[in-house]
């Protein structure tokens, strides 16, 4: 793979909350256009490195650098600046009830942008035109099932054409075919807009085809960041012993069992 620059870098960051560190020397570079997949155990601190690229934690100390500026020496209104690259798409931030899905969508470019409303509607119906939801603009939340809110809800995050999408457990509460679903349409989008991808998930290993990068999250630490391949053969003890937990789902894909048939 060729290399990139990277757009967003965390050095050194430690992060405590009272008396439990968090994060213990966070080191990690996000590759620009690329996809940098964040894995780890429950509580191991991946949505607070997120939280901490997004400027909406402060570390204790250690740097944050977006497109090589500090972002945790900024101002606020400075920050707001940055964070117009960013597209958001956290679990549980849901669309409001009250707006239908046009106006959901619409909602950012409203707020941040003076665009005409013909603009508006252009933009907004090419957003949902990528996420395969053309016809519901008319549609209120309620009326759309789990998958097509989350794509919603990505055609919202991606109206500002960001830079960096940040994607917080992209498939919690779908079933295997609706996060198939999520991650091909992201997919497609990241290759049509060419957005870097930041994405924490628990679909390990399947998120791994998605993955030009894999970080692994332990101890406090990113204990690597590598492409999918090296990443499995790692011998980090961590990354070791992250993958040997992970095993039991490659061992229960089709895909393994069809492979290991000839034997
Ligand atoms: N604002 C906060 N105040 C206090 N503690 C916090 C705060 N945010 C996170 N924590 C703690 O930091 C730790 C890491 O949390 P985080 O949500 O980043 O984990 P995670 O790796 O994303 O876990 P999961 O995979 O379960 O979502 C947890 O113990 C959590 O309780």
């Amino acid at each position: 793979m060729e290399a990139t620059r990277p757009i967003i870098q965390m050095i050194g960051v430690e992060k405590s909350f009272g008396r439990q560190k968090v994060l213990d020397g966070v080191d990690l570079d996000v590759a620009e256009g690329k996809t940098t997949v964040i894995v780890g155990a429950s509580g191991e601190g991946k949505s607070v490195i997120i939280k901490h690229m997004l400027g909406l934690l402060r570390p204790d100390r250690g740097r944050i650098l977006f497109d090589g500026r500090d972002i945790t020496r900024m101002k606020t209104r400075e920050l707001r600046r940055v964070r117009l690259n960013f597209g958001v798409l956290f679990q549980g931030v849901a669309l409001f009830d009250s707006m239908n899905i046009y106006d959901n969508v619409a909602l950012p470019l409203r707020e941040r942008t003076r665009l005409p409303e013909d603009e508006v509607r252009r933009i907004v119906r090419e957003k949902l035109a990528m996420m395969d939801l053309e016809g519901v603009e008319e549609k209120y939340p309620a009326q759309l099932s789990g998958g097509m809110q989350k794509r919603a809800g990505l055609a919202r995050a991606l109206v500002l054409d960001p830079k960096v999408v940040f994607f917080d457990e992209p498939t919690t509460g779908l079933d295997v075919k609706r996060s198939t679903e999520i991650y091909r349409l992201f997919y497609r989008a990241q290759q049509q807009l060419g957005y870097t991808a930041v994405i924490v998930s628990h679909d390990a290993p399947k998120i791994f085809k998605l993955a030009d990068y894999v970080a692994l999250v332990a101890g406090g630490k990113v204990q690597a960041c590598l492409p999918p391949e090296e990443f499995q053969l790692s011998s980090n003890p961590y990354v070791k012993d992250f993958i040997e937990s992970t095993m039991g789902t490659i061992y229960d894909t089709d895909e393994f069992r069809e492979g290991m048939m000839p034997l």
